[in-house]
């Protein structure tokens, strides 16, 4: 019998999990996967270490399980499979840590209840990301649990960066750009140094495109500045998030509109983006294989507001050494890729569509003066680093 880490990473589409073992010091995967389309068609798939499928189930169409209906189904799969195992803590996801948590952390109910205060700002996520926890804490007491923040790996940007143009009264209250997807961009400054050692100090812009998309300007490998801000709708349009909006229209579509708060965000978060532009979906495959002139038009939005986002995020940087792909998009649309990287291409990079095609892991040509990879991130490894890290040390006896 192994000790298992069972890490759950709640997305706002998705569900994805691992279950690693120790082995000494390592850890090992011993099977992941993902419940995804959490809002549309949901799908389960679960694989083993080899790749081979251990878990398969789509759900029919128009009757989506939504994240609590995952979590119940999640249970039970990991339940037939943990039997062999002694669970030795679970990793978890929390997308906003607010002012207060910006490094891992082992999770108390006091904790918890911190965090369930930060609900608001992140209405997609953090119930979700909470819900697991609490039930775990009821049913397990006794079961060490550990929270990985979305926002931590952003804390080493410069004031500036984290700043709001806002009287300090209400910036001393926490009010200013945190970012999110750190632990995506954590794992991916992790690993740029085995895929290209020359730029891996450099200025690197990382776009993790998936249902929530940002992007995140690294330099020596830490964050400097991103797209997201105080909350996970800023920036990049996403499946259903509007993205960067003048402050001006929340005023409009209260004063005007006699919209009321729990109104405006429903619009900003679930019916805008990708699906409300579009009219028709969330998901950027079934948009490209649309030849509905506003699917279009949404993938049109969506390349043109990455192009902006990148010129910022290079400006930040005084220049680019580097891009990354990553996320569900990132990793898996070569056309949205090539549509990206032709908006780039005055910063003289130059996409090889071979290389893109089949994708990457270099998709640039060799005379492109900005190398472009494409990055599978690995959230969940880094949760289990940092799970096992806190783990040990309660093992020994210091206060994680
Ligand atoms: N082959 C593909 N082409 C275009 N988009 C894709 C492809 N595969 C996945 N996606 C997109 O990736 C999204 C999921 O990305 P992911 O990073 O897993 O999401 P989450 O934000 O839930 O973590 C889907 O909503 C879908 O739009
Ligand atoms: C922060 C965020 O948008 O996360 P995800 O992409 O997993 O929804
Ligand atoms: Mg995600």
């Amino acid at each position: 019998m192994s000790n298992a880490i069972l890490v759950v990473n709640a997305g706002s589409s998705s569900i994805k999990f691992s279950l690693f073992l120790e082995h000494g010091e390592s850890l090992e995967l011993f099977l992941g996967g993902q419940l995804e389309g959490l809002y549309n068609t949901s799908r389960f798939k679960a694989k083993d270490a080899a790749g081979a499928i251990v878990g398969e189930k789509q759900w029919v169409p128009g009757q989506p399980l939504g994240h609590d209906g995952a979590i119940a189904y999640l249970a039970d799969f990991l339940r037939e499979h943990l039997v062999e195992h002694h669970l030795a803590a679970v990793g978890h996801r929390i997308v906003h840590g607010g002012i207060d948590y910006a490094a891992p952390v082992r999770l108390t109910a006091e904790i918890v209840g911190h965090l369930e205060q930060l609900i608001p700002l992140a209405p997609l996520h953090q119930p979700h990301n909470l819900m697991p926890i609490r039930l775990l804490m009821a049913n397990h007491p006794e079961l060490p649990q550990v929270a990985c923040f979305d926002t931590a790996f952003h804390c080493t940007q410069p004031a500036v960066a984290q700043a709001f143009a806002l009287p300090s009264e209400i910036t001393g209250r926490g009010v200013r750009r945190y970012g999110f997807h750190g632990l995506s961009y954590e794992y991916i400054a992790s690993v740029l140094p085995e895929y290209d050692s020359s730029v891996a100090q450099g200025r690197v812009v990382v776009l993790h495109l998936g249902n929530g998309a940002s992007m995140c300007a690294v330099q020596g490998g830490k964050s400097i500045a991103s797209t997201m801000a105080f909350t996970a709708v800023d920036g990049l349009p996403m499946g259903t998030r509007c993205g960067s909006l003048d402050p001006g229209v929340i005023l409009y579509l209260m004063d005007e509109l006699k919209m009321d708060t729990r109104e405006v965000e429903k619009l900003l978060y679930r019916q805008s983006g990708l699906l409300g532009v579009s009219g028709l979906s969330s998901d950027m495959r079934a948009l490209i294989n649309s030849a509905d002139p506003k699917a279009k038009f949404a993938v049109e939005l969506f390349v043109y507001r990455v192009g902006r986002e990148l010129g910022s995020l290079t400006a930040a940087l005084g220049g680019l050494d580097a891009l990354v792909f990553t996320a569900g998009i990132g990793e898996h649309s070569a056309p949205i890729r090539e549509s990206i990287c032709q908006a780039a291409a005055w910063l003289g990079l130059a996409l090889d569509p071979v290389a893109n095609a089949i994708g990457g892991p270099c998709i640039s040509k060799a005379e492109s003066r900005i190398p472009v990879w494409v990055i599978p991130t690995n959230e969940e490894l880094l949760i289990a680093r940092h799970t096992r890290r806190i783990l040990k040390s309660i093992e020994s006896g210091e206060s994680p």
